[in-house]
Order: C-alpha cells, then sequence, then structure tokens
C-alpha cells in the first residue's frame, strides 16, 4: 500500500480520536495507509511542516491552525491546492457540501479551496455547575454577559474558591474573537483579509476595558492564568477551576474527563458595548496538502480527505470532539438523531458562529507571521496578569511590536 504521511499537532483525547480515524479509513481500504504522526502543539508541528519542506522531506498531509493561514497561502510552490488534488484524483468532489462559514475561510475569492476545514472550533463558556452551586450560585444563573460573569466570580472568591475563572488561549479568545463578537477591528484592511497592508488596531478603549478587568481579576485572585494555549483545560477538567473560556474542542477532553456536573454557554460580551454580541470567529486548524508527492500518493490524500468528509464520520468527529460539523450534513445528521437535545450546549459554538452574518470586523483574521503576532501579545498580556504592566501599556506595545512583524512579512511577500 502507498504511505501517506499526515502530521498534526492533536494530543490527549483529541489525539485519540483523530488516531481512530485514521484506523478507520486504513482498515476501509488497502491502496493506501495512512501514518499519522504528533509533532507537537499547533506551532510547533507548523515549523515542523515548515523545516521538512525545506529539507525535502514534508509530509503529504500538514495540520495548520488558522493563525497560520496566511503563511501557507503564501507559500506558493509549497502548497498544493485542495481544490487541485481533488480534480487531478477523478473523485467526486463537491465544495458545495461544506458550511460556508466555515470553508469560506480556507477559500480564495474564485471559491476554490486551498485547504480543508477539517477541525474548526469557536471559543465558549465552560461552566462546572458543582462550583457554582457550592458557592451558593444557582447554576443555571445567567452568564451572557461579563458582567454577570463578574458577579458570579466574585461570589465564587468570597466562598473560598481558588480558581473561579481561567481562559485557554488568551489572544485568540480575549482580543481576537472578543473584538469580532464585539463588531470591533482587530487589524485594519478587514482584519487583514483585503490586503497585505494592514495593521493592529486591537489597543481600543473597549479591548483595554476586557484585558484591565482580566488584570483585576487575576490581582484578586478571581483569574488563574494557566498558560497561552489550551493549559486551562487541565484544572477545569479536574473541577479547580468554575468557570473556564476554551475552544468549543474543549469539549473533547472536558466530557472525558470531567467528574462533575458542566454546561457550555456562549461567550460572554459587554451588553453596553453596540453591535454585540455580533458572531465569534474560526479557529482550530485544516488540513494542507503539501508539493513534491506522487500521483499516487495525491490520490490517496484525495480519497482521505474524502473519507473525513463523510457525513458519519464528520458527524462523530463533531459529537466526540465540539468541533464544528464541517458539512451539512453532519450537522443535520446531529440534530436528526437528537444529540444536541441529549447534550445541551453542544450547539452553542454553531448558532454563535453562524447566527448572524459576518461583518468585516468578525469574519475572520488573516494576518501573516501571525504566530509571531500571537507571541508578542502572549508576553504582553503576561505583563499585565503579574502586575508589571497597564492594560493600555500592553495592548499599545504588543500593536506596535505586532505591527513590525507584520511589515517584514509585507516586504517579503510584495
Ligand atoms: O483548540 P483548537 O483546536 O480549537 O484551536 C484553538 C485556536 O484556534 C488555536 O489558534
Amino acid at each position: 500500500a502507498t504511505q501517506i504521511d499526515f502530521w498534526h499537532a492533536m494530543s490527549g483525547r483529541l489525539g485519540e480520536l483523530l488516531q481512530e480515524q485514521v484506523d478507520k479509513f486504513n482498515a476501509s481500504q488497502s491502496d493506501y495507509t495512512v501514518v499519522a504522526t504528533n509533532k507537537g502543539n499547533y506551532s510547533e508541528a507548523l515549523n515542523a511542516g515548515i523545516a521538512a519542506f525545506r529539507a525535502g522531506e514534508q509530509p503529504d498531509i500538514l495540520q495548520v491552525f488558522e493563525v497560520g493561514t496566511a503563511t501557507m497561502m503564501a507559500a506558493k510552490g509549497a502548497v498544493k491546492p485542495v481544490y487541485e488534488v481533488m480534480a487531478e484524483s477523478g473523485l467526486t468532489f463537491d465544495p458545495s457540501i461544506y458550511l460556508a462559514s466555515v470553508a469560506g475561510y480556507y477559500t480564495n475569492t474564485d471559491g476554490e479551496m486551498l485547504s480543508l476545514p477539517y477541525n474548526s472550533s469557536t471559543p465558549v463558556l465552560y461552566v462546572n455547575k458543582d462550583a457554582l452551586k457550592a458557592a451558593g450560585l444557582d447554576p443555571e444563573m445567567d452568564l451572557s454577559t461579563w458582567d454577570k460573569v463578574g458577579t458570579a466570580v466574585d461570589a465564587l472568591k468570597a466562598s473560598g474558591s481558588k480558581c473561579p475563572f481561567t481562559t485557554a488561549w488568551q489572544s485568540w479568545i480575549q482580543l481576537e474573537s472578543f473584538s469580532a463578537y464585539h463588531n470591533v477591528p482587530f487589524a485594519t484592511e478587514e482584519n487583514g483579509f483585503a490586503g497585505l497592508n494592514t495593521e493592529l488596531v486591537f489597543n481600543s478603549p473597549l479591548q483595554v476595558k476586557q484585558v484591565e478587568m482580566l488584570g483585576q481579576w487575576a490581582k484578586d485572585g478571581k483569574f488563574i492564568y494557566a498558560g497561552r494555549r489550551n493549559e486551562a483545560g487541565t484544572p477545569f477538567r479536574a473541577g479547580e477551576c468554575a468557570l473556564m473560556t476554551e475552544s468549543s474542542a474543549g469539549y473533547a477532553g472536558v466530557k472525558k474527563e470531567a467528574t462533575f456536573d458542566f454546561a457550555i454557554r456562549p461567550l460572554p460580551y459587554w451588553s453596553d458595548a453596540e453591535g454585540a454580541p455580533q458572531n465569534t470567529i474560526i479557529g482550530g486548524a485544516s488540513l494542507w496538502v503539501l508539493e513534491g508527492q506522487t500521483p499516487e500518493e495525491y490520490k490517496g490524500v484525495a480519497s482521505f480527505l474524502n473519507f473525513l468528509s463523510t457525513a458519519d464520520i464528520q458527524a462523530k468527529w463533531h459529537q466526540d470532539t465540539g468541533y464544528l460539523p464541517i458539512t451539512t450534513a453532519a450537522y443535520e445528521q446531529t440534530k436528526a438523531s437528537g444529540f444536541y437535545d441529549q447534550n445541551p450546549g453542544t450547539d452553542v459554538a454553531i448558532i454563535q458562529m453562524t447566527g448572524k452574518a459576518p461583518t468585516p470586523n468578525s469574519k475572520g483574521i488573516r494576518l501573516g507571521n501571525f504566530d509571531q503576532v500571537r507571541t508578542v501579545i502572549d508576553e504582553e498580556l503576561e505583563g499585565v496578569w503579574n502586575g508589571s504592566k497597564s492594560a493600555k501599556d500592553a495592548l499599545d506595545s504588543a500593536v506596535s511590536r505586532g505591527n513590525e512583524l507584520l511589515r517584514r512579512f509585507e516586504q517579503a511577500n510584495r
């Protein structure tokens, strides 16, 4: 059988579920063997892919988080667009089966799919209902706004909670999605979609207010910072944290490990902010096919991507992980099975993503050197959490340092 190398960044429960899909595909036919390899976290997997390409040892398929999208799009000669792989394979490929709000992010202006939106997510609020009860709060209480979350966090702290609130992916959730959800720009030029001459603008009063609030909570022991990526999931699943903002795909681990009653709620917003709540934006990753493989391998890749897009596989992946269903059929199948009724909150992500038509501020973010920009944001936010910087100074500094990285990308890709 022809070997198809698939490099990814899924670990923990998500890694197990990905391997399950690969095993099923391998068992379903005998022409191809997909070999899935974890290459570390999203940044590490992206860097491993780039380094391997330079050395001529790239895998057939590379999973790249949404942050690496502009980098991959600019990497002409390294990427073989999915629409081309599918067309050459002779297999059926109907781009209209994919949800527009998901696939749109990975589709060029001519409507051609560049990468397969394999695991798309959006941020939501996880609630440990037992922890709310223990603090004398109604576990069904309204947590739709940051004011209301603030009330809950105060009561949790007062009753002795060691971790009232935590967040995963601070840049993605508290700044990127936060901006989209409040219909304010994160960057100019339609968040980078309209041109490489984009500039960061996430230091407006509303974003400063959010970071100020979290900084105050950190000082008061109400917000416990766990790390830049999904580290917050560990104390939340262990029952130590009462509230957590995290990717909808945090569901996979919470479902498996939580021994408490939990709920999934929409991401909170500021009720006094005009235009909120808008829609949240896409996160997670997509699958990129790399250049330099044999025709037989590309045929295998096409066959695997088709397999991943079938309604049964997609519906199960969506239900097990919390990632969005990428096709309409998988969504309809999940609805018809009664899954959303039996597992309340599992449809929050899709409603939040698709409930409103996106605006130029909310359709997504497309920036070059975005992974490096995120590192800058992470460093600056950490300065606020540890009390060494004000929210305004940190965001101003992140904007100017980030803009330098954007200019470098613009110059290199003119
Ligand atoms: O945890 P994921 O896979 O939903 O990804 C979260 C963020 O989008 C990563 O940039």
